[in-house]
């Protein structure tokens, strides 16, 4: 067998240091283990939020059932026939105090779970901010002209109810993210998620506790002119326990995107056609393309 590729490590207070390092985990991989984060993101906060999380996702059926979508997908997932083991809670945009607010009152958020997820969101949003920046300098780009502040942050938990008879099927099918970063708090103990490599095999995202796996998703390949990888990845049930992740994903423009111009020229010709972030995953869902392919729909003449 070969030698098990291992998933980049990315250190966030070395920087401009892993510059070099960050393009190449975003080009080949598309997916980097965070660490040192902590003082914008701390343990103790992580630890809070994965507790609130886990009662939240608890809750009765009829209760999570008012969490509704703000855009296709983005509230309640209820196990379903395609993905009996998994369930989801999620709200639009957790950069808007309003969003935050009606999703912590459609749950009926306890004060206390209420201010872990107004602090975490804020947390999370600085971290993309952070992350954001590094990865537009590392390439080359002014970091504030592309308006990241401006993006819509989505916000998900997912629940993995992982049985005996579940054990090597999937709780959730391959899949690229649809935005540009995804910050995921993965399960401290219970593994299953993998990315898929260069070569297409699948590479196994093993738990390690206090640090966060970022990936980048279709609107990062798009933006790049194709320059960044986005990541196909999946989760298989590898044993009968309970599965909890936090995933927030910083989505793209309001506005249509478009690529840097210091990554486009003669040896870059410009790949896709502009389209909006909101388009382009309307046109995921109706194409039922949700593992990237729908890039290719986009490819300049
Ligand atoms: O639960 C995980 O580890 C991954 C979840 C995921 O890929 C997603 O929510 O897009
Ligand atoms: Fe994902």
């Amino acid at each position: 067998m070969a030698a098990q590729r291992n998933i980049p490590v990315i250190d966030l207070l070395d920087f401009p240091n892993q510059s070099s390092k960050l393009v190449a985990a975003s080009e080949e991989w598309g997916c980097f283990r965070l660490i040192n984060y902590h003082d914008v993101l701390p343990a103790t906060l992580m630890a809070d939020m994965k507790t609130v999380v886990r009662s939240l996702l608890d809750l009765p059926a009829e209760i999570k059932q008012r969490n509704l979508d703000v855009i296709t997908g983005s509230g309640y997932m209820a196990p379903s026939a395609k993905n009996p083991l998994y369930e989801a809670l999620g709200l639009y945009d957790m950069a808007s105090p309003r969003d935050v607010d009606n999703f912590c009152s459609q749950l009926d958020a306890s004060p206390h779970q209420r201010e872990t997820i107004m602090r975490y969101a804020e947390g999370v949003h600085e971290l993309f901010m952070s992350i954001g920046k590094n990865l537009a300098e590392s390439l080359g780009v002014k970091s504030e002209n592309i308006g990241i502040e401006n993006w819509p942050c989505q916000f998900r938990i997912n629940k993995y109810n992982f049985t005996p008879d579940s054990v090597g099927s999937p709780g959730v099918q391959i899949h690229t993210d649809s935005g540009f970063l995804t910050i995921l708090q993965d399960d401290e103990e219970v593994g299953g998620l993998e990315v898929m490599d260069h070569s297409g095999e699948f590479i196994p995202v093993d738990p390690w506790p206090g640090t966060l796996l970022v990936n980048l998703g279709d609107m990062a390949t798009l933006w790049s002119n194709g320059r960044l990888c986005n990541v196909k990845h999946r989760v298989q049930c590898k044993e009968a326990k309970l599965r909890v992740s936090i995933a927030s994903f910083l989505l793209g423009p309001k506005e249509t995107v478009e690529p840097p111009k210091e990554l486009v020229d003669d040896d870059h010709p410009r790949l896709y056609v502009a389209t909006t972030y909101e388009d382009y995953r309307k046109m995921r869902f109706s194409t039922k393309l949700h593992a990237g392919e729908a890039l290719a729909l986009l490819h300049t003449p």
